[in-house]
C-alpha cells in the first residue's frame, strides 16, 4: 500500500483501541483522535440505557469523523483514530464519506482539491473472555460490559482489499505498538 496518512484503530468496546490509538500517536507524533468523543448525546445515552446502537445511530457520527479525517489529511496532519468501526461499510464510510463525493466546497465556495483517505486498518482482535474480564475492571466508563456480545455479534473482520493488520490483545502494548510501527515502515 501508498504510505498511509490515516491509522484506524479499531475493534470492540474494550479491545484496547483508546490505549493503544493514544499511545501510537504520541510515538508518531501524529494527531489523536477518539470516536467516543464525537458520539452525539443520544448514542451517549443509548449505549448507557444498554442499548447497542444501530447504522442510523452510527452513520451521521461515522460522517463527522470523515470530515475530521479529510479535513487534518487535507492540510498535511497525519492522525490516529481509535474507533470501533465494526462493519465494513462503516470503514468505508471513514475513508470516502457517505456520498463518495470527491469535491466539495467548502465555506468560501471555492472547490477543495481531492483528498484521499490512505487508511491503515488495526483491528485489535480477543477472545470474549479476555475482552470482557477488561471492561469489567474497566471504571468510569459509559459503556456497559453488557453491549460486548452485541459488539462481537456485529464485528466484520477487516479482509483484502482493505489494508489492514490484525493484533491479539493478549500481547502487551509494547508489543503492539512494536507491531504496528513496523508495518508503517
Ligand atoms: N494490551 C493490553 N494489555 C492489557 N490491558 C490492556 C491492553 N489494552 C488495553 N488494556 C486495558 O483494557 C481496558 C480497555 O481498554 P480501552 O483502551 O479503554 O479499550 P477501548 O477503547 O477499545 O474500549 C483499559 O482498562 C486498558 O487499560
Ligand atoms: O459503534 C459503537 O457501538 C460504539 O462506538 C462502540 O463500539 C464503542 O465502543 C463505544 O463508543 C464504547 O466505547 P469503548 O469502545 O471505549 O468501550
Amino acid at each position: 500500500m501508498e504510505a498511509p496518512n490515516a491509522v484506524l484503530v479499531m475493534g470492540v468496546s474494550g479491545s484496547g483501541k483508546s490505549t493503544v490509538g493514544a499511545l501510537l500517536a504520541s510515538e508518531l507524533g501524529w494527531k489523536f483522535y477518539d470516536a467516543d468523543d464525537y458520539h452525539p448525546e443520544e448514542n451517549l445515552m443509548k449505549m448507557q440505557k444498554g442499548i447497542p446502537l444501530n447504522d442510523e445511530d452510527r452513520i451521521p457520527w461515522l460522517c463527522k469523523l470523515h470530515d475530521v479525517l479529510r479535513r487534518d489529511v487535507a492540510s498535511g496532519q497525519h492522525v490516529v483514530l481509535a474507533c470501533s468501526a465494526l462493519k465494513k461499510v462503516y470503514r468505508d464510510i471513514l475513508i470516502q464519506g457517505k456520498d463518495d463525493a470527491p469535491l466539495k466546497c467548502d465555506d468560501s465556495g471555492k472547490e477543495e482539491k481531492p483528498v484521499e483517505v490512505k487508511l491503515l486498518v488495526v483491528h485489535l482482535t480477543g477472545s470474549f473472555d479476555i475482552i470482557s474480564g477488561r471492561l469489567l475492571r474497566r471504571k468510569d466508563h459509559f459503556m456497559p460490559p453488557e453491549l460486548l456480545q452485541s459488539q462481537f455479534d456485529t464485528l466484520e473482520t477487516p479482509s483484502a482489499p482493505e489494508s489492514f493488520i490484525q493484533i491479539n490483545v493478549d500481547k502487551n502494548l509494547s508489543e503492539i505498538i512494536a507491531t504496528i510501527m513496523e508495518t508503517l515502515k
